[in-house]
């Protein structure tokens, strides 16, 4: 029987959004490097069919454990005109998988009984992807397809942007976001 403090990790190395400390990062993760980290900030949510546009605030977690692909994170909260937190938003994990061909694969799990397979490529500080395809559970949202695009800016500022295809609307823009790196 293990002690409890046997149980509080498993032994194996834990994943890190920090590439000065930990396992070095897998050569095949090279192209996303640079989002490995923690980012924080904020942006709109519009959409032609809900009363928008909101603010919302969104943490991005992006971290490894040394084999070749990368753990992804993003919780998202809506704000109020002051800036004051109203409530959580979209919760969101998954994990990129860069191939040895350049593209990348992104699998998306949202807690909104949706999951995405994009398919991308990483160019030098920007990476574009677009759903090949989306499982819905039975009470989901009909959500269809989805574009999303990261970009880095030489002072370490993430632009994010997605545009989706859902409730009968073509491809229209959802989210769009900047965000900071705070690790
Ligand atoms: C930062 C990320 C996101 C934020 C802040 C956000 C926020 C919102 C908000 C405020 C609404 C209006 C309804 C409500 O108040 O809940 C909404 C609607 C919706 N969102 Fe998002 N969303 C995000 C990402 C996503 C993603 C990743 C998906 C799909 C996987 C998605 C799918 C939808 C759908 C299907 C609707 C309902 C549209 C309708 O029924 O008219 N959203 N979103």
């Amino acid at each position: 029987m293990g002690t409890p403090d046997d149980l509080a990790a498993p032994p194996i190395p834990a994943d890190t959004a920090d590439l000065t400390t930990g396992p070095p990062l897998h050569d095949a993760c090279r192209p996303l490097r640079a989002l490995v980290g923690v980012w924080r900030g904020g942006g709109e949510v519009d959409y032609p069919t809900i009363d928008g546009p909101y603010r919302f605030g969104q943490q991005l977690t992006i971290s490894h454990d040394g084999r070749p692909f990368l753990r992804h994170e993003a919780r998202a909260w809506l704000l109020d005109a002051d800036g004051a937190v109203l409530r959580p938003a979209a919760w969101e994990t998954g994990w990129w998988r860069p191939q040895p061909d350049g593209s990348l694969e992104l699998l998306l799990s949202h807690c909104t009984g949706i999951q995405e397979l994009f398919y991308g490529e990483a160019a030098d500080r920007s990476w574009e992807l677009a759903t090949d395809s989306v499982v819905r559970t039975r009470t989901a949202k009909d959500v269809q397809a989805a574009q999303r695009s990261y970009a880095l800016s030489e002072d370490d500022v993430l632009d994010y942007a997605e545009h989706r295809a859902m409730v009968g609307v073509a491809m229209t823009p959802h989210v769009a976001a900047r965000l900071r790196r705070v690790r």
